[in-house]
Formats: C-alpha cells, structure tokens, sequence
C-alpha cells in the first residue's frame, strides 16, 4: 500500500471499489499525478544523476558537478534563487522519493542549467516534456471539472510516454529500455481501473472533493463578519467589505521593501512569519486569506492557486494537543468514515497545504505542541506554513523553535497606516458598511479635524476602529481631544457607558460604584490571564467569574452576569462537536487595557502594595525580566524596571496612557 512516507515505489493494489463514476475518475487522475508522473520524472533524474553518489546531496552533488567543470560552488543566495522553496529540500535530501513533480521538476530545470556537463545535448525538448508533465498536476487540481473527464487521465498517459521517448533519446537509453519503462507505466495504469480505500490516494481524492466544502462548511460563516461596539447589541459588518489589504516589509534582516501583503506567497521559504504589534491586523489578514481561498475573488490574481487546502490554526487554542484533531476539526465527515483520520492526515500531507498558525505569542503548553508537530510534519513536504504573531516573541521563542525544527523561513511585518490619506481611505470603508453604502463622510471629517498628534494614536486598524465605535457613542469626547493622552481614558469611559446601559434599568445602587466594581473584578481577572499569557477563559473559568459578578436588581428580578460581561467578553465556539465554548476578551489589546486600568486603580487608590505585589510577581522575577531598552521617554528608572519586553511594556504603556502616576512606580 502506498502510505505517506512510502510512496515511491508501489502502485496502490487493487481496488476494493463501489463509488460513483465520477470518483474513480478522478482517483484515476490523482494517481497518475501523485504516482505515475513524479515516478516517471524520478525515472528521468536517475539518468541524469547516473553519477550522484549515495550519500550525497543534491547540493553537495551540484557543487561537485561545478567543481569538476570549473566553477563556482553555489552561493546561498544564487540556490536561493534557483530553488526558491525547494531550496532548503534539495540541500538536505540525498534522493527525491518524497518529492513531488513540481520539486523534481525544478530541480531537473536547475541541473541543465546551472552546471555544465561534458558533451550535454540540448535539452529543450526534455525540459519542454517535462513541464507538460508538472502542469497537469495543476490544472487536473484546481480544475476539478477538467478531471472529471475520463479523456484526462489518457491524455496524462500520452504526455508520460512522450517523456519516456524523450529521455530515450537525451540521454541515448537503449530501446529495451524504453521499451519496459513504457510498459510499466501502461502495466500499473492498468491496475488503477478502481477505487481502493486503503491507498492514500483515495484519501486524496476525497479531499480534493469534498474537502473545499467541509472547510467552507466550517469556516465561512464564523470568519465572514466581524462585530463592532456600535451599538448596546453589537453590530456585524462583513469582513470582505472592511477589509483595508495591509502593506508589508519584509523582517529585519533584509533590505527593506515596501510590498503588498500577497507578495509574502512569493518567497523562498516554506515558513513565512508576518509580525505586528497589537491590532496590527494579523489575524485579520489570515481570516480574510482563509475567506479569499473559500472564495477566490474574481478578476484578481488568484495567489493562493497553488494551495488545494488549507488548515487553520489558532494559538490560543487550550485543548487541541495533536495535529489530528484539527484535522477531525476541518474534515469531520471523511474522518468519521470508519475510522479513517490517520488516512485523512496522511492524504492531508500529500497535498499542498497551506498550514495557518495564528497568534503564535499566545501559544500554551499544548498548542505549543500542535505547532511543533505542523513543522515536522510538514517539513520537506509540499506544505507551506504561515505563523502570524506579535514581535516580542520572535527572537526568544518562535526562531529558536523554527532552528530546532530545521526549517528557513522568512519575516515581514505589517505596517502602520501612517498616512491621513490611508486612514482616511480605512475608515470610509467601515463608514460606508455601517451605512448602508450611503456614508455622510461625517466620521472622516470628524478623524481630520484631529491634530496630527492626536492622529499619531490611530496607526493600527483596531485603533481607526475604536475610532468608529467613539464616533458613534461619545462623539462629544472626539472634539476635546487635545492631546495624544486624552484618547485612552474615552476608550474606558465608552466601555463603562456600554455597561451602564445594560444595567441604568435594572438597579438601585449607584452605577458608577457598581461599574468601577466591574471594571477592578474584569481588570484583576486579565491580569491574571496574561501573567499566564492566557487569553481565553474555560467555561469553568468563565463560570467563577460570573459567580464574582453579582449584582443586586430591583424587585425580584434575577440577575445574568452575562449580560454585562459580554460587553467585554466574547463566546468563542469551538470547532469540534463535544467540546465546550472558551471565553475570550474582545481584543487580546482590550484585555490589556483592563489588566493597565486595574494596575492604575490599585495604585491611584493608595494601595501600600508594591508594584511587583500588585502584578502578582515577585521581586526578583520582575527585575530579571528587565529591558533597558524599553524605558519610555522621560519615566523614571524604577518604572523602566518593570518593563519587560512583551506584557510589562504593554501594561506599562497602559499606564502611561491612563493616568500620570501620583507617586514612582516602585517595583
Ligand atoms: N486589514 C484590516 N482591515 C480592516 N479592519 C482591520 C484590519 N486589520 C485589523 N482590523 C480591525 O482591527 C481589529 C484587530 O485586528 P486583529 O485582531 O487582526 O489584530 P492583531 O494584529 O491580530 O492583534 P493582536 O496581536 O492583539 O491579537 C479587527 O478586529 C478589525 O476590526
């Protein structure tokens, strides 16, 4: 039986049959293009490396092949650049058996072209064969209906023999040779005629499908709107239409450029990490590249062509520990088929992924190791991984992770919307979807009036976005902003007049005690969360939080803590049958928020308890965790202290917005 991690050498075995017409067609297809074609391709590699020694590389063997002529071994960026993500593969394997027609191909292309042979013919042709053979791989899996046809499979047959008599004559075979190359390639065809359930093929060719159904099934309502503070009820607006495409540059090492972010699908690394700061858009951007897969927008260059699925990938996730699991998550009904979500996993690999891993600075012990078992599983296989996270992580956890798993990747960074003229553009979008198309222009007008200073606290989406909610409910406040400091309090004042109005009816004690009481038991509780880097409640977490917020009402009516706290938290379902809803802030940066209020109450109420005490950390840890580099112009050194790269510098930003402190801030 062909498997995952054997498939070079052996046909599927006979079918055991029974599917529909148009199903064997297509296995037919997968099998000629996972099996037949990379066979016959590696058939024409082993002639051109009759030389290449076992235990060598294909680097190594390329950079002797150049030697031997009298050039110059490759340099990195010179591979880089023939191989683009192949590059680190064909460093690294020492035969092709794991790859498929498009590596083979490209490093066939690579071998007529970057080293010289003595006496090498042209090989235009075979190269010519070559690509016809890759290119059906293609079009047969982004083209359903073409494999449909019966016609497809033949035809894919025909292009293996013309690349059989080609190599025939490249590289002089004798004609026995060809001869038997042909006739097993018709003899295996031959025993392809039915389905068989036990070969991974089958798998691939249920997933190609039925797979883009099961993960529209399963995403594309949860992800195709988003929830605004508009309102005492939120209000929704549809993703698509909000969306602003973010500019990207490329990470710290590297020139830098200014790019569109659909130019991260063109680098050379099978890992592609896109950092930026909290509300940056990150997972914005991954939630609209999962809708754009769904539903390739029309018209546009389709950049994810080149993926047959995705997985999607959320850090925050508490409970998911394997792999296997996300894959029952996104293809249910092929796994509950008589157990087979080893077979799915397996088939799974076999295509071309696209692997998403969101929010990788919220990782926990076991989503840490979902992430660990992507990377290895995916590693020197078609599969593409995309990690979005915030940059404090990237040097401490997350590179040191990818060296460990041997795998390149790439950095880019979201950037800021710096300019009036994109702000501008950002918010009329939100303003005309909450119009109802016909916007009244008075929420841009309102955001250009601003002083440039003010302007400055609105470079990231989730700030022009808190922008809308302000417009709406405290328009009032807008008009007095006179510096960038005056923006952070309207933010929690908009909150406490979101809770005031679900409660203004319902009580008799005073509203202000009641809300500052909800705001400390909220703030205490994220504090809390983040000193675990936790962002999302249990429901038996969720339930002790609710049991804390009690609030007497008038006459006999029974109080739902709910009510109140889904002004700043939300209910996330999960994506598994049987298992429960977490709870989660509205914004991971909203959580923060809280936790900076909370810290200021605890301080401005005159609390005698150092600050280490009230972060709930000790001394000694707070000082190891120190960053000199993060000290905020002009704060003192023992508030500088307490900065750490990550939560403490955020807090402390928080701070800084929310109040000027009475006393130094004493660790
Ligand atoms: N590109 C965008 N277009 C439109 N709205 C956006 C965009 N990016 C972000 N937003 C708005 O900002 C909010 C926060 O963005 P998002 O959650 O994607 O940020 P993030 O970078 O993942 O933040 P964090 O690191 O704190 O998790 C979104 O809920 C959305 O309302």
């Amino acid at each position: 039986m062909a498997s995952a991690g054997s498939s070079a050498s052996c046909t599927p075995p006979a079918p055991a049959g029974g599917l529909p017409g148009s199903m064997e067609t297509i296995y037919r297809s997968v099998v000629g293009n996972l099996h037949l074609s990379p066979k016959i391709m590696r058939f024409v590699l082993s002639k051109e490396c009759q030389d290449k020694r076992d235990d060598e590389t294909y680097r190594q063997y390329m950079d002797r092949l150049r030697t031997e002529a009298g050039q110059e071994h490759f340099t990195n960026k010179e591979w880089k650049q023939a191989f683009s993500f192949n590059a680190k593969t064909f460093e690294t394997v020492k035969n092709s058996d794991e790859q498929d027609v498009t590596a083979i191909h490209c490093l066939l292309k690579n071998l007529y072209t970057k080293v010289s042979k003595v006496g090498r013919k042209d090989h235009a042709e075979l190269l010519k064969k070559l690509t016809d053979v890759k290119d059906w791989r293609n079009t047969a899996f982004h083209n359903l209906q073409a494999v449909h046809n019966d016609s497809n499979f033949s035809d894919l047959k025909a292009a293996l023999v013309d690349l059989i008599d080609e190599a025939g004559r490249f590289y002089s075979l004798p004609p026995v040779e060809i001869d038997a190359k042909k006739w097993e390639l018709e003899n295996e065809s031959m025993n392809l005629v039915a389905l068989n359930k036990e070969s991974i093929y089958y798998w691939c060719s249920r997933l190609l499908m039925s797979g883009k159904e099961a993960v529209r099934h399963l995403w594309e309502e949860r992800l195709s709107s988003e929830e605004l503070l508009l309102n005492s009820n939120p209000i929704k607006v549809k993703r698509l239409d909000v969306f602003h495409a973010p500019q990207i540059k490329t990470g710290p090492c590297d020139e830098e450029k200014v790019l569109p972010y659909i130019k991260i699908f063109e680098t050379f690394e099978e890992i592609l990490v896109v950092t930026g700061v909290a509300g940056a858009g990150k997972t914005t951007l991954v939630k609209n590249i999962v809708l754009q897969f769904i539903n390739p927008p029309q018209g546009v260059d389709d950049y994810l062509s080149s993926f047959d699925q995705f997985i999607f990938f959320e850090c925050r996730d508490r409970t998911t520990e394997k792999l296997s699991d996300i894959i029952k998550d996104h293809f249910n009904d092929l796994c509950n088929e008589l157990g087979h979500q080893v077979h799915v996993l397996d088939a799974i690999l076999r295509l071309r992924v696209l692997f998403i891993i969101d929010g990788f600075d919220e990782v926990n012990k076991n989503s840490l190791k979902v992430v660990n078992e992507i990377l290895k599983k995916t590693w020197r296989r078609n599969c593409r991984v995309l990690i979005t996270t915030r940059p404090h992580v990237v040097e401490k956890k997350l590179a040191p992770l990818l060296r460990r798993c041997d795998v390149s990747s790439t950095q880019y960074e979201i950037l800021p919307l710096k300019k009036l003229a994109d702000q501008l553009v950002f918010l009329r979008r939100y303003e005309a979807a909450l119009s109802g198309d016909t916007p009244t222009g008075e929420m841009t007008r309102s955001f250009e009036s601003l002083s440039e200073d003010v302007r400055s606290q609105f470079l990231e989406p989730i700030n022009l976005v808190h922008f809308c909610e302000m417009h709406k409910h405290l328009p009032e406040e807008i008009s007095t902003w006179r510096s960038p400091g005056d923006v952070a309090p309207s933010k929690l004042r908009l909150y406490r007049k979101l809770i005031s109005a679900k409660l203004v009816d319902w009580i008799d004690e005073d509203l202000d005690v009641l809300v500052d009481d909800m705001f400390a038991l909220v703030g205490a509780e994220a504090l809390e969360l983040l000193r675990d880097n936790v962002v999302t409640f249990s429901e038996t977490e969720f339930g002790a939080i609710k049991r804390r917020c009690q609030v007497k009402l008038k006459g006999d009516d029974k109080f739902d803590p709910e009510v109140v706290l889904s002004v700043v938290l939300k209910e996330h379902k999960p994506l598994g049958l049987n298992r429960s809803s977490s709870y989660q802030f509205k914004h991971k940066s909203e959580q923060e928020m809280f936790a900076g209020h909370y810290i200021v109450q605890r301080i401005v109420g005159g609390s005698d308890d150092p600050l280490y005490s009230i972060l709930g950390v000790t001394k000694e840890g707070m000082r190891r965790s120190v960053d000199r580099n993060q000290r905020p112009p002009g704060a003192p050194a023992d508030v500088r202290e307490m900065a750490e790269p990550g939560l403490w510098s955020r807090l402390l930003e928080w701070l800084r917005r929310l109040v000027k402190p009475r006393r130094p801030l004493e660790p």
